[in-house]
């Protein structure tokens, strides 16, 4: 495909996106009924589609629409380039631009600018303080490939180097000390030998600080009470070296954990619904389920789908899953409440309230990270129930 046929199907995915479909599902159908189209062209309408999912607010006002096509005209102009010379008309080319669309649009409101939806700038500022503007300029950009090495099966140089033998560059990560950033071939991480033989996993590397912040010891017994697809359940049996219970209110998410945690040479249980007891782990992770703010780089539609009415009902669940969480922990263990929100709403305030619902609980730790220290931005509290505590 040409460069402007990829910008014609991006338009094409764009379009459908903006009308409510998801977007990995739209690019899985569009690949499926362009048989023609190689790697390297679903690629790069990927990589069209997502950079104009991050700017959407932005590159609709420099386009001048809100379409597939307004989005990519918007994104030419974003970097200075002339939108005509890709909009020609030619074979498989977008149709040249309208007078109205030829028009040079210009952004004079600063939310705009920076891809914030009006509704979330008070609350993302009241949270962000100083770090709002270039937390939000971070948000429009593409996040890094993370790597979580294994060390149940290597270490980070056997790492590197297994990785290096099959031409992906990687080099030591921020925040974890298992993080590999990888610099080219990120998208042949998941073909791998590394990959497939479980020596490294695809994870962000402000997900693993979190599991590296926990206050694991030899011979913890520990629940992942939202596993989903296990992510941190993987990284804490391998840093805990025991095995790790997952649970998840909705099982189907969990599926994938028995193959990935074989592949890791990872002890994970999955538990059934209604098999949990009462008060007998020492730790207990909540990775509640949230806006995801600190990972609309990766999920860009999700800033866009937000709205406060969602917002408080994902505040009032991850009242319900602290509260859950915690008659699972043993008198004297500690509940661990995290989520990948840039906001205090949910993350701060809930553990104020929690608190104050349980004053002889104590927070022992407080981690915040946000994409400015270099992976997505993620909230932990570690809570301490109280040794006599019935
Ligand atoms: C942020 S995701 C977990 C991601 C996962 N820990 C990882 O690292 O890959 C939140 C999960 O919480 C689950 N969840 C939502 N409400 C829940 C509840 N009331 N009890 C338990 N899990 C819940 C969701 O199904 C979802 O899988």
């Amino acid at each position: 495909m040409t460069p402007a046929a990829r910008v014609t199907a991006a338009i094409e995915v764009l379009d459908e996106v903006l009308a409510g479909a998801p977007a990995e599902k739209v690019l899985t159908n569009w690949a499926r009924s362009h048989r023609f189209a190689g790697s390297g062209d679903r690629a790069a309408i990927r990589d069209h589609v997502f950079d104009a999912l991050r700017c959407r607010r932005s590159f609709a006002a420099l386009g001048g629409a809100e379409t597939g096509r307004g989005l990519m005209i918007g994104a030419f102009r974003d970097v200075g380039v002339d939108a005509a010379e890709v909009f020609t008309g030619a074979r498989f080319a977008p149709a040249p631009l309208s007078e109205q669309e030829a028009e040079p649009q210009a952004i004079d409101d600063p939310l705009v600018a920076l891809d914030c939806p009006d509704w979330l700038a008070g609350p993302l500022r009241g949270s962000l303080g100083d770090d709002f503007e270039p937390v939000m300029q971070r948000l429009r950009r593409r996040a890094p490939v993370f790597l979580r090495v294994n060390l149940l099966k290597g270490t980070m140089e056997t790492a590197l180097a297994a990785l290096a033998e099959e031409g992906l560059e990687t080099a030591p990560g921020p925040l974890a000390a298992t993080a590999l950033e990888v610099v080219t071939g990120a998208r042949r991480v998941a073909r791998s030998t590394a990959f497939r033989d479980g020596l490294v996993e695809l994870q962000d590397a402000a997900s693993q600080a979190v599991v590296e912040a926990l206050p694991v010891t030899t011979g913890l017994r520990i629940l992942d009470y939202c596993a989903g697809g296990g992510g941190k359940s993987l990284a804490l049996a391998a840093r805990s070296n025991a095995p790790v219970d997952a649970h998840d209110i909705s099982p189907a998410r969990m599926r994938d954990i028995p193959d990935r945690a074989a592949r890791a040479g990872a002890e994970v249980r999955v538990l059934k619904p209604g098999a949990l007891g009462e008060g007998q782990y020492d730790l207990v992770l909540a990775d509640a389920p949230c806006s995801g703010s600190g990972a609309w780089r990766r999920s860009p539609e999700g800033k866009w789908r937000l709205d406060a009415s969602g917002l408080r009902a994902l505040i009032e669940t991850q009242r319900e899953v602290l509260e859950a969480a915690a008659r699972h922990v043993e008198p004297g263990g500690c509940l661990a409440y995290a989520t990948c929100s840039l906001l205090d709403s949910e993350n701060g305030d809930q553990v104020d309230a929690f608190l104050a619902r349980r004053p002889a609980w104590r927070e022992e730790r407080r981690l915040r990270l946000t994409p400015l220290d270099g992976g997505d931005g993620f909230f932990l509290s570690c809570l301490r129930r109280p040794p006599n505590d019935d």
